[in-house]
């Protein structure tokens, strides 16, 4: 397969070193000062950029029929218009805030666990993550999914960076250096705590994931998620 990559940082060498490794070419490794994209010769852009460039990218793919894997994190107000445009040009897209196989069954976990609390009412939930210091967004994509996981499943309503109070799920966001990743959900009352959490140990999880998608849309049409690639549910 041709991959073309936007956005060559932490996450496009990871990738590239993933897909060159599961028999794939890099055909086009595009950042910031690339000058012009020559979409003639790709099968599939994976992007893993930046919150300001992903929906440029995506369009872009698009616009020339290229089938879209999206990592990026912090566009999500542009993702409805990414969709829309997807379906009208008859494209095929996938958005994870996390590719991980282990964060896309924590994803799972965390729902079921939302409907066991739904209307125990002794318990507030509240979610940590934590990330290296060069991350531009706050809270994470991830933590976001994990948010309205609950949201769906339980009687909160939204989700707010801090401190959280009555139906609002506070999420704390921690930046400490050369961490991957790591998302905590906890439940507390008066006498104990339910906590369940997920520690991505390097990238590797998340670039065998986006490399993996980029594998199953090739030939497809249509808005996919993570679930329809894993299985999963
Ligand atoms: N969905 C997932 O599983 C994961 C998502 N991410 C997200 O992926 C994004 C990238 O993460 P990292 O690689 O760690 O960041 P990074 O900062 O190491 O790399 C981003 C790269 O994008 C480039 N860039 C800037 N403007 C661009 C443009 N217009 N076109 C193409 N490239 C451009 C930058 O120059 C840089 O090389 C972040 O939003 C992060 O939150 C990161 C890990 C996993
Ligand atoms: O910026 C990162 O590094 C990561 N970003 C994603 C997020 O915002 O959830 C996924 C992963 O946690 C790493």
């Amino acid at each position: 397969m041709r991959i073309a990559l936007f956005g060559y940082g932490k996450m496009g060498k990871m990738i590239e070193k993933i897909a060159s490794e599961r028999g794939h070419d890099i055909v086009a490794r595009i950042d910031v000062d690339t000058p012009k994209i020559d979409f003639s010769n790709m099968d599939v852009a994976i992007d893993f950029s930046m919150p300001d460039a992903a929906f440029a990218n995506i369009s872009n793919c698009f616009e020339h029929g290229i089938p879209v894997i999206s990592g990026t994190t912090g566009w999500l107000k542009d993702f409805d218009k990414a969709v829309t445009l997807c379906r009208e040009k008859e494209g095929a897209f996938i958005y994870a805030s996390n590719f991980s196989l282990g964060v896309n069954i924590f994803f799972e976990l965390n729902a079921y666990l939302a409907k066991m609390m739904k209307n125990l009412d002794q318990y507030d939930v509240a979610m940590e993550e934590i990330h290296h210091t060069q991350k531009l967004d706050a809270p994470s994509g991830t933590a976001i999914t994990l948010a309205e996981g609950i949201i769906k499943n339980s009687n909160y309503d939204t989700w707010k960076l801090g401190q959280g109070d009555g139906k609002e799920i506070g999420i704390t966001s921690k930046r400490i250096e050369s961490v991957p990743g790591t998302h905590t959900v906890a439940y507390n009352s008066a006498v104990d705590s339910i906590e369940i959490k997920h520690t991505a140990h390097n990238r590797q999880g998340f670039a065998l994931g986006a490399v993996t998608a980029a594998e199953w849309i090739v030939g497809k049409k249509g808005v996919f998620t993570m679930k329809d690639v894993l299985n999963l549910g």
